[in-house]
């Protein structure tokens, strides 16, 4: 199949949009043998490839409007990141029956962990079986020159340092390093210049004031490549969960380093975990912020809530919609 405007936009058929970049280009040198899968799945779909940032977003919002309400996100979590915001860019006008599914291509892929996807090859199962769930979306509104600003996410969004990390990884992929070990390296590399920043967070009626070395939010639970970051997540609970690290020493970090990849480390003395609705983050000096490991802005002021249910995903899970 040929890509191109050309291609027939109908509600029918999966419009499959392929980050050609994701896991530094493989995704666009696999891309060939994928839509050839999908075919002997008898999956009937039309694709487009994303040239730049943020193109992901544009092509959902022009699907969208040409009809479609199947779409397909290869790469990784920062594409499926796109076509989230590109279908939820006019939230209250999103049709009951929009759906998504991932071909996982990226480097990290967090996202499908949640969802008990395996590989390629069990994505494209899931999508030809159509088995889906509700999901809720999370949402961030920042401040920036421009006023307030809208970012929504589906896996996890971070505060200070994990957003410091994903900050270097992009910088260490500008430079060309775009290998697996890209994420392990910067946050090394982060963790030993990264200083807790003064934060005031308020959710559950509570305000925590003080240093923070780390703020994740939670629709799922695994961001960084397998890290636990939210365990106590569930994606259609209409929960944000937030995982909040006051200051800590880094030499405690490094000893229950291995903790973050079985949640255990939200039992640490420094570690809330909690369900919350809302949460508002305010602090005097701006802060870097991220969304499923895609920085987004420096902010000093974030509020976040939810989307219950909004879109419905292709899942590997047992409990279908
Ligand atoms: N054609 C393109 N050229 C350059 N960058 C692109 C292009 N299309 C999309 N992007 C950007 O590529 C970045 C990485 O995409 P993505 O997150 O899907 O892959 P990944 O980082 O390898 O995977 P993961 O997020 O799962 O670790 C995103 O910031 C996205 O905006």
């Amino acid at each position: 199949m040929i890509e191109g405007d050309h291609q027939i936009f109908e509600r029918d058929k999966w419009y499959v949009i392929v980050n050609p970049e994701a896991a530094g280009g493989k995704a666009g040198k696999q891309w060939e043998t994928i839509s050839g899968k999908l075919s002997t799945y008898g999956i009937d779909f039309f694709f487009r490839f994303t040239t730049h940032r943020g193109h992901a977003i544009q092509l959902a919002v022009d699907g969208l409007k040409k009809g479609c309400s199947k779409f397909i996100a290869v790469g990784g979590d920062g594409t499926l990141n796109e076509v989230i915001n590109g279908l939820l860019r006019n939230e209250d006008e999103i049709a009951n029956d929009t759906t998504v599914g991932i071909i996982p291509l990226g480097t990290g892929n967090d996202w499908i962990k949640t969802h008990g996807i395996k590989d390629i090859d069990h994505a494209i199962e899931m999508i030809a079986h159509g088995k889906t769930v509700k999901h809720d979306i999370g949402y961030v509104e920042y401040n920036e020159s421009s006023g307030i600003e809208k970012r929504y996410f589906i896996n996890v969004a971070g505060f200070c340092f994990d957003a410091a990390v994903v900050k270097q990884v992009e910088y260490a992929r500008d430079k060309g390093n775009k290998g697996k070990f890209a994420y392990i390296q910067a946050l090394i590399q982060t963790l030993f210049k990264y200083a807790s920043d003064e934060l005031k967070v308020i959710f559950n009626g509570k305000e925590i004031s003080g240093r923070i070395f780390n703020i994740s939010v939670g629709i799922c639970n695994f961001n960084g490549g397998g890290m636990k970051i939210a365990p106590l997540a569930k994606f259609n609970d209409g929960l944000l969960d937030i995982t909040l690290v006051k200051k800590i020493a880094k030499i405690k970090i490094i000893f229950n380093f291995m903790r973050l990849f079985d949640g255990s480390f939200i039992k640490l003395r420094e570690v809330m975990a909690e369900r919350t609705q809302e949460i508002l983050i305010e602090s005097k000096k701006s802060i870097y912020f991220e969304v499923d490991g895609e920085f987004i802005a420096k902010t000093n002021f974030a509020k976040m809530n939810l989307v219950k249910g909004v879109i419905n995903t292709i899942t590997g899970l047992d409990q279908s919609s």
